[in-house]
């Protein structure tokens, strides 16, 4: 409890999605997408400081750096900017002051394991070339902030090293000393006692933590950190970074705001934005059950919890998805209840009699039995296939008869007749694949007879049960969006993946003509 009394009432973030978070394997943002996401993170997610790269990785890093930089200084956020660099005389120091940037993270070693083994130095000769580098980085008028790389199994295995260091460096004009857990091995417990240590002994020094999650601990870690006075917390956008990756932005500010009751700049609503856009230029997919920021996190799926939401939201928590620029959804499935059932066809804008959402509800329920997902898209299908309500939706296009033919060394071919608002037309094309094939041929039918524009195809995924069996039933489910950005996401279910693909499509095109019908 004492530790609380040196909490501070307001948290720095920084964030090292632009360093750290490029360590993460297979990741390589090219300079426009570090410039884009280093602007969205500053101006919009209003991160206090960001770490956009390590000194003397590469020309394209210099370059890199020098783009944002010169963002920064004309928007009045150049302080803001931090690129790591070595303890190499000036070299890293004179690279980061072409790029525009005047603050170093300075990467010094904070285990004595690091410093004898890796750099094959005295801690005392450490020190002195440390201190070169200070006064190099001063005489340039440079801002200092001083890793203790490996700070964490300093702590354990050689805590003298560390207060070597740190008696070395008190009277410096470093503004914050920067403690990483570099290999994530830090319990939450071990955090508080090493951190209180440092507090208690340099009380009047920032000391910002710097968490790793290879135990899946980078969040408490970090919470506890702040918990026992630390200024500062290290994050990356969606975790990403080297190995297990860092504390998540999105998970820290949310503890930090709701668990520990500490202020932090950050823009919540911006959260949500931030990842996607991370997400895209990374290119690793963030877990659907990732918190705050993954695709089913504010998803009840539960009839139970659907209901209880209906009542005076029995089953939501402080995580309110609006908070983080989300909605609440309620998933259809075979866990669906008629509440569930109820909060979309609300969303639709379609009511019907208890007793029809009864049976709606039956039917939702046995497609989930068949392993089958149903979207929100999928719904009005289903209401008018069970109860018959041309209202709901009417069968506006149907494939009357339909070829596809594959072949060795040669294109695959389709060939279909269609009726669109009791019109038949009739259309053939090859393509790259067999629905490709299928959907070029449609399209012609979309373009050449009623002069419209076939939706554009955004996302195709495929699953088949695990076991691999041939026979199984093959789920498609493909998201399609108009010419007006409308989006919707159907589903096909079929032995064969084409004929899923196809009953995909024409629940889309069923979805669009009645949308169109009713405008
Ligand atoms: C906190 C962290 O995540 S640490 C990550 C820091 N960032 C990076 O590593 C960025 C990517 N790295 C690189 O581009 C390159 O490794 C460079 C440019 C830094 C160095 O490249 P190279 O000269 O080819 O050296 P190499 O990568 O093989 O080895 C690293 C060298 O740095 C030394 N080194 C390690 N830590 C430090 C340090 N804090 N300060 C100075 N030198 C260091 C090592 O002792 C080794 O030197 P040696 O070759 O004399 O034994």
């Amino acid at each position: 409890m004492e530790s609380l009394n040196k909490m501070k009432s307001r948290i720095e973030i920084m964030d090292s999605t632009l360093r750290d978070g490029e360590q993460t394997n297979g990741v390589s943002f090219l300079p426009h997408e570090k410039l884009m996401i280093a602007r969205l993170l500053l101006e919009k997610v209003n991160v206090d400081r960001l770490e956009v790269a390590s000194a003397r990785v590469s020309e394209g890093e210099k370059e890199a750096v020098t783009g944002i930089c010169r963002f920064a200084e004309q928007a009045g956020y150049l302080d803001r900017i931090e690129v790591l660099g070595f303890v190499d005389h000036n070299k890293s120091v004179d690279w980061i002051a072409d790029t525009g940037c005047h603050v170093i993270n300075l990467l010094a070693k904070g285990s004595y394991k690091h410093c004898t083994q890796q750099l094959h130095k005295t801690p005392e000769q450490h020190i002195e070339d440390i201190l070169d580098v200070l006064d190099y980085a001063e005489s340039k008028h440079f801002r200092v902030n001083l890793y203790l790389e490996d700070w964490s199994s300093g702590m354990i295995n050689s805590p003298e090293y560390v207060y070597q260091m740190m008696e070395a460096m008190k009277d410096t004009n470093i503004e914050r000393f920067l403690l990483p857990d570099t290999l994530g091995i830090l319990t939450p417990t071990q955090c508080e006692d090493f951190i209180t240590k440092m507090v208690d002994m340099y009380p009047d020094k920032r000391f910002d933590f710097h968490a790793h999650n290879d135990y899946d601990m980078a969040v408490a870690d970090s919470l506890a950190a702040v918990r026992c006075g630390a200024s500062g917390i290290h994050v990356t956008v969606n975790g990403l970074g080297e190995r297990c990756g860092n504390a998540p932005l999105s998970s820290v500010e949310a503890v930090l705001k709701d668990m520990c009751d500490v202020e932090t700049n950050i823009v919540e609503s911006q959260l949500n934005m931030i990842s996607r856009v991370v997400e895209g230029y990374s290119g690793i997919a963030v877990s659907p059950n990732e918190p705050i920021v993954g695709e089913n996190v504010f998803t009840q799926v539960a009839g139970v919890h659907a209901d209880g939401d209906k009542k005076d939201n029995l089953y939501s928590n402080a995580l309110k998805p609006e908070r983080f620029g989300r909605k609440r959804e309620f998933a259809l499935g075979k866990n669906s209840g008629k509440a569930n059932i109820e909060k979309n066809l609300e969303e639709l804008g379609m009511t019907l009699t208890p007793e029809q959402v009864r049976k709606v509800t039956q039917r939702i329920t046995e497609l989930g039995d068949r392993k089958e997902v149903v979207t929100q898209d999928d719904l009005p299908y289903i209401v008018s296939d069970v109860l018959n309500r041309h209202d709901a939706m009417e069968e506006r296009v149907k494939l009357l008869s339909y070829m596809v033919s594959t072949s060795y060394g040669l294109k695959p071919i389709a060939s279909l007749k269609v009726e669109i608002n009791g019109k038949v037309y009739t259309a053939d094309a090859t393509g790259d694949g067999q629905y490709d094939a299928f959907v070029k041929a449609l399209r012609k039918v979309y373009r050449d007879n009623l002069n419209r524009t076939f939706p554009r195809l955004t996302n195709y995924s495929v699953t088949i049960p695990p076991g691999g069996h041939t026979d199984a039933l093959v789920q498609t489910i493909i998201t399609w969006q108009d010419e007006n950005g409308r989006v919707i996401r159907t589903h096909g279910l079929d032995a064969d993946q084409t004929e899923a693909a196809i009953k995909a499509t024409f629940k889309m095109l069923n979805i669009f003509e009645e949308e169109n019908t009713k405008k």
